[in-house]
Order: structure tokens, then sequence, then C-alpha cells
């Protein structure tokens, strides 16, 4: 049996889905399989367990009982991607295990359960606390089969509520982490219902809608105190060479390494004689927390909030530090960064002094098409169509530095002007 295959067959047990992508290879390094004939015990109810059992082809059936009352025996049959057996080399079986049919299972022996307990759903050995910043906001805790808590971390960007690239990023990661490591997201759709509360976890319920051959789509409703806040459907697809071509073409900008930081923009917004001192006071004593992504404009950018400009912009941009190699992680992030700054170009051509707005993104799409690293430099590309009664529309293509088109996107927003005080931009929970 070839590796691949084993790994594709691992990436389908619901159990190991949430584990990093890079565990199912070592996995199915050390997995053996196990043959057996109708009828035939794979394990004795009192028996001292010796490691995990996937079934590979066939059926079999749990006979035993719970606490050895009669009345409480367990019966159930168990079939493809189903597991019994321990984690725990001193733990006994409680019932007898049974062939139905002949059997193949693959089993994995307690000295390499280890690979089943990992810290982190992105890597096996950086924990939340060693990986950047945005890998750990994108940090699942799995609570029960089709459900991940996340939180908001302190340093992560809040805008006085959850931030909506968190609930896209973190939901397609609950998404990701329900699918064959396999298939890939290559788009995605979303709805913001609901200001969400960054003080309170979030819960993110999954719904398998569909699993095919090649294709699965999910469905993920972020819940907080028992409101659905977000939702998000996003299909997935195992990759397959096929037809290839690029009409769109990347613009020619300044290479990200000459330009300037946000960080460094910051710094040179509190001096700069052009900008009103008004705005340089505020820039000086608002809180800075540095965001997880690193952003570089195209053009010199004087702009505040204040100046009308065209509905259109360009950036660079990056994870800060290195993400693990996992390409679901890679679109999760790109994902979060997407909705930093993207539908308030909307509102470029309406800037006026004393401009105050009651903004907040409606809607999120996302059209992957080709690989990508969110760690290394992207380009993205905004224009905003248009706007009208109350919405403002922004389209977005994202290309890496070789000027191939790694992402399409848009999304609409609502935009209102700000009228005090704003009780849209906090939560109501
Ligand atoms: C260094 C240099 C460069 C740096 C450069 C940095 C750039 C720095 C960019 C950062 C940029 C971040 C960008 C983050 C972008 C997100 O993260 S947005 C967060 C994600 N989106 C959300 O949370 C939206 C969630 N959805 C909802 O809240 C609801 O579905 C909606 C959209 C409000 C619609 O609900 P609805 O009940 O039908 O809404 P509606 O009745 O129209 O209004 C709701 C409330 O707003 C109030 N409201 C209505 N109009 C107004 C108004 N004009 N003013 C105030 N309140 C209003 C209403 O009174 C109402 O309040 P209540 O009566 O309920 O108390």
């Amino acid at each position: 049996m070839s590796s691949e295959t084993v790994i594709e067959f691992l990436g389908n047990v619901p159990l190991l889905q949430r584990l990093p992508s890079s565990v199912f290879k070592r996995i199915a390094d050390v997995v053996k399989f196990k043959h057996l004939e109708k009828g035939d015990y794979v394990v004795r109810e009192g028996e001292v367990g010796d490691g995990i059992y996937f079934v590979w082809e066939g059926e079999a059936e749990v006979s035993g009982s719970v606490h050895a009352e009669e009345e409480n025996r367990l019966e159930y049959q168990l079939k493809r991607y189903d597991y019994f057996g321990h984690v725990n080399p001193e733990s006994v079986h409680v019932a007898d295990i049974i062939a139905l049919t002949k059997l193949t299972c693959l089993f994995l022996p307690h000295e390499h359960c280890t690979l089943l307990q990992s810290k982190s759903i992105w890597s096996t050995d950086k924990t939340t606390e060693t990986c950047s910043l945005v890998e750990s906001i994108l940090h699942l805790e799995p609570i029960e089969l089709n459900i991940f808590q996340g939180i908001t971390l302190p340093d992560a960007p809040k805008f006085g509520k959850v931030f909506g690239g968190q609930f896209v990023g973190q939901a397609l990661a609950a998404a990701s982490k329900t699918v064959d490591s396999l298939k890939i997201v290559h788009s995605l759709h979303s709805y913001f219902l609901m200001v969400g509360d960054f003080n309170i976890p979030i819960i993110y319920q999954v719904n398998r809608l569909r699993d095919g051959r090649n294709f699965a789509t999910r469905r993920v409703d972020a819940i907080q105190k028992g409101n659905i806040v977000f939702t998000l459907l996003a299909s997935f697809q195992k990759e397959e060479e096929g037809f290839d071509h690029q009409e769109a073409m990347m613009p020619s900008v300044p290479a990200p390494d000459g330009l300037l930081s946000l960080d460094e923009l910051r710094e040179l917004r509190l001096t700069d004689p052009r900008l009103p001192m008004s705005y340089r006071k505020k820039v000086a004593t608002t809180k800075f927390v540095p965001w997880p992504i690193e952003i570089r404009f195209c053009a010199p950018n004087t702009n505040t909030n204040q100046t009308k400009s065209d509905p259109s912009l360009r950036y660079w941009f990056r994870a800060k530090g290195k993400l693990s190699d996992d390409q679901a992680l890679h679109r999760c992030v790109v994902a979060f960064a997407s909705d930093l700054i993207f539908s308030g170009v909307s509102l470029n051509p309406h800037r006026r002094k004393g401009f105050k707005s009651a903004s907040l993104s409606l809607d999120h799409s996302m059209w992957f098409h080709r690989r990508l690293r969110a760690d290394d430099w992207l380009l993205f590309v905004i224009v905003s169509p248009t706007a009208s009664v109350t919405r403002g529309f922004v389209s977005g293509q994202m290309f890496n530095r070789k000027g191939e088109l790694v992402v399409s996107l848009t999304q609409e927003a609502l935009l209102r002007m700000a009228r005090p005080p704003n009780p849209a931009t906090v939560s109501k929970l």
C-alpha cells in the first residue's frame, strides 16, 4: 500500500483531522496492517490495550459491558474510519471487538500514540507560546468532534470588537480541521451577523455538509452566548492538474523591501509637518498595539482618515514571523489579514474634514487560485467599484512576488456617517 493512500485514509478519520497535517506522514510510517477473518476477536474484554486500531476495510462488532451489568451491555458496529483501543498503555478493554466480516485494521502501537497528542492544531513541535502571534490567534482548542473554541488574544487586533478577519480565519481553521488534509480550501463565503465580544471565547460549530471523493463542503457557525455571530461556508478540493491561464496582470509597484512599514510610517507621522497637528496628537496619544501582519503601502501615504482619495489601494503584506508549513494555515492567515484594510477603501472618495464613519464588514468571500505562503510578501490590489445606499463594495486581487494571482476576494460593508454614541461598533451580546 502506498504511503499516499495511507495518508489519505488517515486524513479521513474524523478523530485525526484536528492534528497538524505534518503528523499524518509520521503516523503513516509507523502504523501496521492487521488482517482478521470473520468471527476473529480483535481485542478481548479485560485485556490490557496495546494501541489504537483504525478500521480500514470490513466491519466489526463491539460487544461488552460498561459496569459488568448485563443491562448496560454495549453493542454497536464499527466500519471504515472508525477506531477503537487506548492511547494509555495501562488501560483495559471494556468490550470485545469481533470481526463481522473479513476485517483490515491499521494499528498504531502504544509507543507511537504520542503522535496523537499535539499542543497546537498547526504544528507538532511549536506551542502557542513559541509560534508567531497570528498562528497563535488561529489556534483553536478542539472541544468535541466538530466543535472548536477560539479566543481573542490580548495582543490580537480588536477595534473595540472581535475583528472580522479573526472570525474568518478562525472559522476557516475550524472547517479545515474537519477535512482530510489533502483537500485544501478553494473558496469561502461568509456573513458577519452580530458584533462579537472579545472578552469571551468563541465556539465554532462545524457542519460537515458533504464529503466527496475530491471535494468537501463545510458550514461553520461562530457562537457567543448562544447567538450565531458569524457564519461561513467553505469548499475544499484535492489538488489536481488542469487548465492554467492568467489574464490578470500584477501592476508595476515598488518591491516591498524598500517601502516603509506601518510602524515606521506611524513614527514619521508623529512629526510630519504636512499633517494637521490634531491628527499628529491623536496618533501620539492612541495606544498602538502592533498588528501580527506587516503592511507596506506601495505609494507614499500622507492620507488621514479625513483626506479624500481614489477608491483604490495597493499594499504588500505578510505574516510577522515564520509560519508552520501547512497550506491550510497559510490560507487562514491570508483570510485573517484580508479584512484589516479592505472595505475602508470604499470610504476614500467620501472623506472630508470632520469625517467620522460607523462602518462594519457585512460579508466576505475569497477564492484561492494557487498555493501561497502568507509569511512571504503578497501584493493586495484593492478597488471599490461602487458605494451606494450605505453599502460599499470592494474587490481585491492578491499576487505573489512572481506575479501569480493567488487570491481573488470581495467584501460588502455597511458605511454610515457615525452618530454619537456609536452602539453599532460594540458588542450587545
Ligand atoms: C499609520 C497609518 C495608516 C494606518 C491605517 C490603519 C487603518 C486601520 C483600519 C482598521 C480597519 C479595521 C477593519 C475592521 C473591520 C471589522 O472587523 S468589522 C467587524 C466585523 N463585522 C461585524 O462585526 C458586523 C456584525 N453585524 C452586525 O453588527 C449587524 O448584522 C448589522 C450589520 C449592524 C446589521 O444589524 P441590524 O440590527 O439590522 O442593524 P441596524 O438596525 O441598521 O443598526 C444596528 C445598530 O447600529 C446603530 N446605528 C445605526 N446607524 C448608526 C450610525 N450612523 N452611527 C452609529 N450607530 C448607528 C443602530 O442604532 C443600531 O443600534 P441598536 O438600535 O441595535 O442599539
